[in-house]
C-alpha cells in the first residue's frame, strides 16, 4: 500500500548523550527553526528518561507542541513495585513520553534484549498510550550470507505475532541495519527499499490495514545531506536518527526533507 499521502516520522535518539542543559536548549534552538517554516513531517524526540521532564516543560515553555517528546526504553513491568532501577510506562507517561523506543540492537546486543521483552514493552507502552517505535535490523555477516530478509522478518513476525497490532497502532518498525549505524555511511536506497517492503508485506499480511497504522522508519547514518532521498523512498515512513538529533539544526534538517 502506498504511504505517500501520509506525513513523515522523524524521531531521534540521544542514546547515552546530552545534558539537562542541551535539552532546554535544544528546545529552544529547534522551536526558533520550526517557527520560521514548520516543516510537513511529524517529530519525535527521544532522550534518557532523566531528561524527559526537562525537554517536556522545554517544549512546552517554547509554545511547540508539534514535537513529541519519548524515551528511550521502558521495563517489562508494569506500574510500580520493588523492580530497583527499573522504569515502568506508566512513570514515562507521568514524565510526558509520547513515544518510546524498544528494541534499539544496542539494547539487543549489549544488554541481552529479547523479541519476548520486547513484546511485553510494547504491550505496557499500548496501555499507557504511549507510541513505541520497535527497532529491527541485521549485522553485515547475516547481510553478507544473504539473510538480512529472514532475519527481519523474524523480529517483525515475533512482535506482531506477540502484541498484535493494536498495540502497534501510531508507532512504527524501524529499520536499523547495525552496519549501518553511527558509521557515517547510511544504507544504499537500493538496499533500504526491498527491506522496507517486505516490512510493510508483513504488516499487511497481519492485517489488512496496518499500512494506516504503522509506520517504517529507517535509521542508520541518516543526517541533512542524505535525509532528502531516503525519505522520498516510497515504503519509506520517516526516519530514527541518533548522532544527528543531539544538534537541533542538523535535526531541523532531517525534518525538513520529510512530507
Ligand atoms: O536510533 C538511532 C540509530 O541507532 C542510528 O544512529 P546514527 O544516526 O547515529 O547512525
Amino acid at each position: 500500500m502506498d504511504m505517500k499521502g501520509r506525513s513523515s516520522l522523524v524521531v531521534g535518539n540521544w542514546k547515552m548523550n546530552g545534558s539537562l542543559a542541551l535539552a532546554e536548549n535544544w528546545a529552544k534552538e529547534f522551536a526558533a527553526l520550526w517557527r520560521q517554516a514548520a516543516p510537513a513531517a511529524e517529530a519525535g524526540l527521544c532522550v534518557p528518561s532523566v531528561f524527559l521532564d526537562r525537554l517536556v516543560r522545554s517544549l512546552r515553555a517554547e509554545g511547540l507542541e508539534a514535537v513529541e517528546p519519548g524515551a528511550e526504553d521502558v521495563s517489562v513491568r508494569e506500574g510500580s513495585g520493588a523492580f530497583t532501577g527499573e522504569v515502568s510506562a506508566s512513570m514515562l507517561r507521568d514524565a510526558g513520553a509520547r513515544l518510546c523506543i524498544v528494541g534499539h540492537s544496542e539494547r539487543r546486543t549489549l544488554f541481552g534484549e529479547s523479541n519476548a521483552s520486547v513484546v511485553l514493552k510494547v504491550k505496557a507502552l499500548a496501555a499507557q498510550g504511549i507510541r513505541p517505535i520497535v527497532c529491527v535490523g541485521e549485522t553485515r555477516e547475516e547481510r553478507e550470507a544473504g539473510r538480512t530478509s529472514e532475519v527481519i522478518l523474524a523480529q517483525v513476525r515475533a512482535v506482531l505475532g506477540g502484541c498484535g497490532i493494536e498495540s502497534l497502532a501510531g508507532g512504527a518498525f524501524a529499520y536499523e541495519p547495525l552496519w549501518a549505524i553511527g558509521s557515517g555511511a547510511a544504507a544504499s536506497l537500493e538496499q533500504i527499499e526491498p527491506v522496507h517492503a517486505a516490512i510493510r508485506a508483513a504488516l499487511c499480511e497481519a492485517d489488512a490495514g496496518a499500512s494506516e497504522k504503522v509506520r517504517v522508519l529507517y535509521g542508520g547514518s541518516v543526517k541533512p545531506a542524505n535525509a532528502a532521498a531516503i525519505l522520498a523512498l516510497p515504503h519509506v515512513d520517516g526516519a530514527l536518527v541518533g548522532g544527528a538529533s543531539l544538534k537541533a539544526e542538523s535535526f531541523y534538517g532531517i525534518c525538513a526533507c520529510g512530507r
